[in-house]
């Protein structure tokens, strides 16, 4: 938890005591949490704070400004909500409010959702009179000014439509002077990226000097620099030693990295050879870098009968929303994602979007939403495996992405297909991680080299492959898009009204639904025996029997890495850099006790 000091200040510095190290162990009530609070998260299995919650609700419930740092997936969220909403049961509204009292801003909508599905969760439990809306850009003036009307307790939005209420008078100015009493910037560092910053120079002239603001993410920049200085004026500010560069362990431990070199024109086939091998454990999220290649992956892996849906930034809003909620349901296991760093794309595509627009009105360009996102902050539900399609553009970008692994507690791996173009960003990752500069190619102490998927076994599915391969074309990805997007914004807006009537229904629409024109050959759904090497199949089973150990949903709150974590069987774990280190000996112990009754057995 980095709290910025005033420089005349003085600087209490605390370190954020990491996972496992001896610790007094914290309760919520140590903490000061209200027990309407505390019997919300013990009915939700959340039975004790993590490091960050520690730190922080203390501070925040003092009143506090606080820039919040720490890994993804650590439980940032709760440790600004909490303290947020005690705030405010306190807060007997004596004084006729006009303006919200708590603004909780964030970059995209999927984390708006999300944000104000935790607060109505959390109001409900405690059985509080509070009331909590989320209003996005896609409001029309009328539907915002209804939203506000009240007005509500908590705001939920992404400055781009806080602005746009202020813009149309469903926001006043003065109001937010008389009423605001806790801002909240999540995320924090991406609002600059995603263009906010006019926005939040906007809303800040009008934010009273006795708000409390708390800015949360789990990777640091130069715009969290300067948005300290936009936004964070009150005077005491305390200080906690800044938890590191993304070096500092930004990733979980539980999170096992690894990687595999394979040329751009292989990505597809070793693609296949991860699925179809089942070398890699469900539930699992895939990253590309476009839109079409999004669709390229998904019609060349249903061919194989593996089904996934693809989530991008020109879906209908509520369609991302559902596609998001089926995943994490359990309602199928693999999921496509356009990665909302890639913002060059959208940017360049919106341009194209309103060019080719004028020129063509029969094929308009679908606009992007730029307040897309479904990497940074979106809590996926037990995603065991993170594949990076492609890289990301940084190393920022690698850590969110990793990061939707391994949360609260949980053990997760990632594993990353690099090409000869993408060894660059490969290398800076690596560097920003922490890796030796005089560490040879390739090899690293943080991201191992991907050890159960042998050359054999990539090339028993290469004719294959390559065949399906040719045959999704340019033309065949264009019409997959296009078909796609017909079909969600013909649900989208049956979405929209089955949703009003019946919020839990997940299954009304299939997300992950085949495009192809023609049926996937059914030869092509199982790979054959005798393709399947002795070692890729003992790997295979030996990936099931971890996962079936880890069981459907691992438990949330049993904390993986207090060093009573279960004995996990998982073959990779002895092979991922962090596991060599503390898993070499044993694990070289018990190999060499296999080696031997192998020998024996062979003696008989
Ligand atoms: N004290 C806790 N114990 C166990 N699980 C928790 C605790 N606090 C939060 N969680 C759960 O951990 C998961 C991750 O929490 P959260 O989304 O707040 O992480 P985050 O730090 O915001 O991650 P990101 O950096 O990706 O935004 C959520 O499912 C949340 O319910």
């Amino acid at each position: 938890m980095v709290i910025l000091a005033d420089a005349k200040q003085n600087i209490q510095n605390e370190k954020i005591k990491e996972e496992g190290e001896e610790e007094e162990i914290k309760t919520w009530e140590e903490l000061g949490l209200d027990p309407r609070l505390i019997s919300a998260l013990n009915k939700n299995g959340i039975d004790k704070p993590t490091p960050i919650q520690i730190s922080g609700i203390p501070l925040i419930l003092e009143g506090k400004d606080v820039v919040g740092r720490a890994k993804t997936g650590s439980g940032k969220t709760y440790a600004y909500l909490l303290p947020l909403l005690q705030k405010l049961f306190s807060d007997t509204g004596a004084s006729k409010k006009t303006a919200p009292s708590a603004m909780i801003l964030v970059p995209t909508r999927e984390l708006c959702q999300q944000v104000y599905g935790e607060v109505l969760s959390l109001i409900a439990a405690c059985k509080v009179q509070l009331k909590v809306v989320q209003v996005t850009s896609s409001m029309a003036g009328k539907d915002l000014r209804a939203a506000l009307a009240g007005p509500p307790d908590i705001l939920v939005s992404t400055p781009a439509c806080i602005s746009t209420c202020l813009q149309s008078d469903a926001l006043k100015t003065n109001s937010i002077q008389e009423s605001l009493q806790l801002l909240v910037l999540d995320e924090a560092d991406l609002l600059l990226s995603y263009g906010y910053e006019d926005d939040l120079k906007a809303l800040t002239p009008h934010i009273p000097r006795r708000c409390q603001c708390l800015l949360m993410s789990a990777t640091s920049s130069a715009d969290v620099e300067k948005l300290k200085k936009l936004v964070l004026h009150s005077p005491v500010i305390l200080t906690l030693s800044e938890v590191g560069d993304v070096k500092d362990e930004m990733i979980p431990k539980n999170v096992q990295q690894f990687w595999i070199s394979c040329s751009t024109r292989d990505k597809q086939l070793y693609m296949l050879s991860l699925l179809k091998l089942e070398l890699v454990q469900k539930k699992i999220l895939i990253f590309v870098n476009t839109i079409d290649m999004g669709f390229r992956l998904k019609l060349f892996l249903e061919q194989f009968g593996i089904k996934t849906a693809v989530l991008n930034a020109e879906l209908p809003q509520n369609s991302r929303l559902h596609i998001l909620e089926e995943f994490n349901a359990g309602l199928f296991d693999y999921l496509i994602a356009t990665d909302d760093s890639q913002m060059k794309e959208k940017e360049k595509a919106n341009d194209d979007a309103q060019v080719t627009s004028k020129k063509s009105k029969r094929h308009p360009k679908p606009k992007l939403d730029s307040e897309f996102g479904v990497v940074r902050g979106i809590d996926f539900k037990n995603v065991y495996t993170v594949i990076n399609f492609e890289m990301p553009l940084n190393a920022a970008g690698y850590v969110h992405r990793i990061g939707r692994t391994g949360r609260a507690y949980n053990t997760g791996a990632s594993v990353s297909l690099v090409s000869e173009d993408e060894m660059e960003v490969f290398e800076e990752i690596k560097a920003s991680l922490g890796e030796e500069e005089d560490d040879s190619k390739g090899s690293s102490n943080f991201i191992a080299p991907f050890p159960l998927l042998t050359k054999n076994a990539v090339e028993s599915l290469r004719y294959r492959a390559e065949d399906v391969a040719k045959s999704v074309t340019k033309i065949a990805v264009r019409e997959s898009r296009a078909q796609d997007l017909r079909n969600e914004i013909l649900n989208s807006e049956k979405l929209k009204a089955h949703f009003e009537s019946n919020p839990r229904d997940l299954d009304l629409l299939k997300h992950d639904k085949v495009l192809s024109r023609k049926p996937a050959p059914a030869h092509l759904r199982a790979v054959p025996e005798y393709l399947q090497d002795p070692t890729t199949q003992e790997a295979s089973k030996i990936v099931k029997m971890a996962r079936a150990a880890m069981g459907k949903t691992p438990s949330k709150s049993r904390p993986a890495s207090k060093g009573k974590s279960r004995k996990s069987k998982d073959p990779l774990k002895a092979h991922s850099a962090e596991g060599a280190k503390r898993f070499g000996k044993r694990k070289g112990k018990e190999m060499e006790g296999d080696k031997k009754k192998k020998r024996a057995k062979a003696d008989e």
